[in-house]
């Protein structure tokens, strides 16, 4: 019998011990850089000539790691791979597979500020964020694998007199985990440890933006005892390994989380049936936002700024969950501006690997381009009030930006930036902020700073997101806390780290005896 589950506590930073240990496996990261990953796929160790090349985003100049790039013949082999360890995989214990997780969990535990350091330096994270993401992969390694041991049974039905009815689940088949940069290793490991633990194996194909940590999270699966096969690494181009392997007749499944744009032509790839293909694929997407928080009359102000700069801009407003619309009713409007604006200023910005910085750079040099352009379009839509500037010269560093007075329908108020971008909007009263909260095709994650209840009551009901906060900031889900995915174009709210996510990955079986 496992504990029952109690998420992964964040590192104590203020505490010297921790700091110095932080430091440590920084400097241990820092002097294994550059080194080559192969692709793994079944027993074989495979290098291949064309390499991905994963850069720190704080000193372009610094390589990571360099990537075996697989190619559509490995992408076969690969299949092949999955296809021959599901025979084996399907069939095992329960209880073997979950125990897997839980050395896993334990093994990760032991080397957490490993992973994290590695974090820092593959996608620039700041000690607190790295730390988190290395967390919530833990959680999701111990939380999946109570949650599959409770569902090893099925789900008890009624039986008539003089037959007996079953109801249980068994795996579906061979699926393509597709992750997104911005939580490398804890979405990236949460996807593929629920594909599998439900007996399906499966084909990992990384961000190309962040793809040494996942290789160093596929070796530590297999040192936890994960048979060859079950997890196959494959990274590779977008077209030529991803599509390729969405489309595969063989593929039975793919779970996709990142932007909106890939996750609707992965939608729609997948949904055509191939010659030779026995199966309507299943697809989980779990796509981008435009989240809100909305600030109420009755409200502690000072809660309300803290957490706006906190939402906005932790991780450079990197996260799926980012405020990027602040809604204001007017008569606290200028107050909680300023606020937010005099925070702000006082942000350090800068290379994360010294602990006092709160943001670091933003990935690579196309989101920076990007991000800057809907800079430039703030300028038109609002009053620049804080940042507007960046620094790709070293590093992709860009300072957290706000606009005030945007119109609702504004492209900076309607379209994901992905970026230390906040835009204010001032609305009439309490409903006219729910309106323009609403106003977006997305509905991932919002938040509402009120002391009235009603307001709070109403919200519940009418706010149309997946992930709802009162009275905090709209970021940081916890698993098996706050299952976290969102509504409309947001993706198929599949709420990850909740207590339905594993059935996605499962088809449910109905066996009914006659006596
Ligand atoms: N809803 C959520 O839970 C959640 C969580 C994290 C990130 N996100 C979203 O992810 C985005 C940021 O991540 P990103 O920049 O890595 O996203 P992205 O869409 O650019 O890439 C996601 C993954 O898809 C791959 N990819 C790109 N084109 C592809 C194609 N044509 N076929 C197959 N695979 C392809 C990428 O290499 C990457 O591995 C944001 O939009 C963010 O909101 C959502
Ligand atoms: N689960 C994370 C967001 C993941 C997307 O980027 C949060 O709740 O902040």
């Amino acid at each position: 019998m496992a504990v029952p589950y109690k998420h992964e506590p964040f590192t104590d930073f203020s505490v010297e011990q921790n700091r110095q240990v932080f430091q440590a496996a920084l400097t241990d990261v820092q002097s294994k850089l550059g080194q080559e990953y192969p692709l793994v796929i079944g027993t074989q160790r495979v290098t291949t000539e064309e390499k991905i090349i994963s850069r720190n985003p704080a000193n372009k100049a610094e390589i990571v790691g360099m990537v075996s790039k697989a190619t559509k013949q490995w992408a076969d082999k690969a299949m092949e791979a999955a296809l021959q360890a599901f025979e084996t995989w399907r069939n095992e214990p329960v209880e073997a597979r979950a125990h897997i997780l839980f050395r896993a969990a334990a093994i990760l535990r032991r080397r957490k500020h490993e992973f994290s350091a590695l974090l820092v330096k593959e996608v620039g994270k700041p000690w607190k964020e790295a730390d988190a993401d290395t967390a919530e992969a833990i959680d999701f390694l111990e939380y999946y694998a109570r949650q599959m041991m409770n569902l090893q049974r099925g789900i008890p039905v009624e039986s008539r007199p003089g037959e007996h009815n079953t109801f249980h689940y068994i795996p579906l088949g061979v699926g393509l985990i597709i992750s997104p940069f911005n939580f490398p290793l804890a979405i990236m490991a949460g996807t593929t440890v629920a594909a599998i633990v439900t007996g399906n194996t499966v084909i990992l194909r990384p961000s190309d933006r962040a793809p040494v940590v996942a290789a160093k999270f596929v070796e530590m699966m297999e040192e936890a005892g994960l048979p060859a096969g079950v997890l196959n690494y494959l990274p590779g181009g977008e077209a030529e390994v991803g599509e390729y392997l969405v489309e595969h007749p063989k593929m039975r499944f793919i779970s996709f989380t990142g932007s909106r744009a890939v996750g609707c032509r992965i939608y729609e790839r997948a949904a055509i049936v191939q010659p030779g293909q026995k199966w309507l694929k299943r697809v989980i997407a779990e796509m981008g936002g435009k989240d809100a928080i909305i600030v109420d009359r009755e409200a502690d102000l000072e809660l309300a700024a803290q957490s706006i700069v906190a939402s906005a801009f932790g991780f450079s407003g990197q996260k799926c969950s980012a405020c990027s619309r602040a809604i204001i009713v007017e008569d606290v409007y200028e107050q909680v501006l300023n606020r937010v604006v005099e925070l702000t200023k006082q942000l350090k910005v800068g290379n994360p690997e010294e602990q006092s910085i709160f943001m670091g750079p933003v990935i690579d040099q196309a989101s920076f381009d990007k991000i800057m352009g809907y800079i430039e379009i703030g300028k038109q839509e609002g009053r620049l009030m804080a940042g507007g500037e960046g620094d790709d010269s070293t590093g992709f560093f860009i300072q957290p930006t706000i606009f005030a007075d945007v119109h609702p329908s504004a492209r900076i108020m309607q379209e994901e930036i992905f970026g230390p971008v906040v835009a204010f909007t001032k609305a009439k009263d309490f409903d006219h902020a729910l309106e323009i909260a609403n106003h977006t095709e997305y509905g991932l994650t919002g938040a509402v700073i009120s002391r009235n209840r009603a307001h709070l009551e109403k919200a519940r009901e009418e706010f149309h997101v997946g992930n709802l906060y009162f009275n905090r900031g709209c970021t940081g889900a916890i698993v098996g806390y706050q299952p976290f995915g969102g509504f409309n174009m947001s993706g198929t709210d599949s709420k990850a780290g909740g207590p339905d996510y594993l059935i996605l990955h499962m088809q449910a079986k109905t066996v009914s005896e006659a006596f």
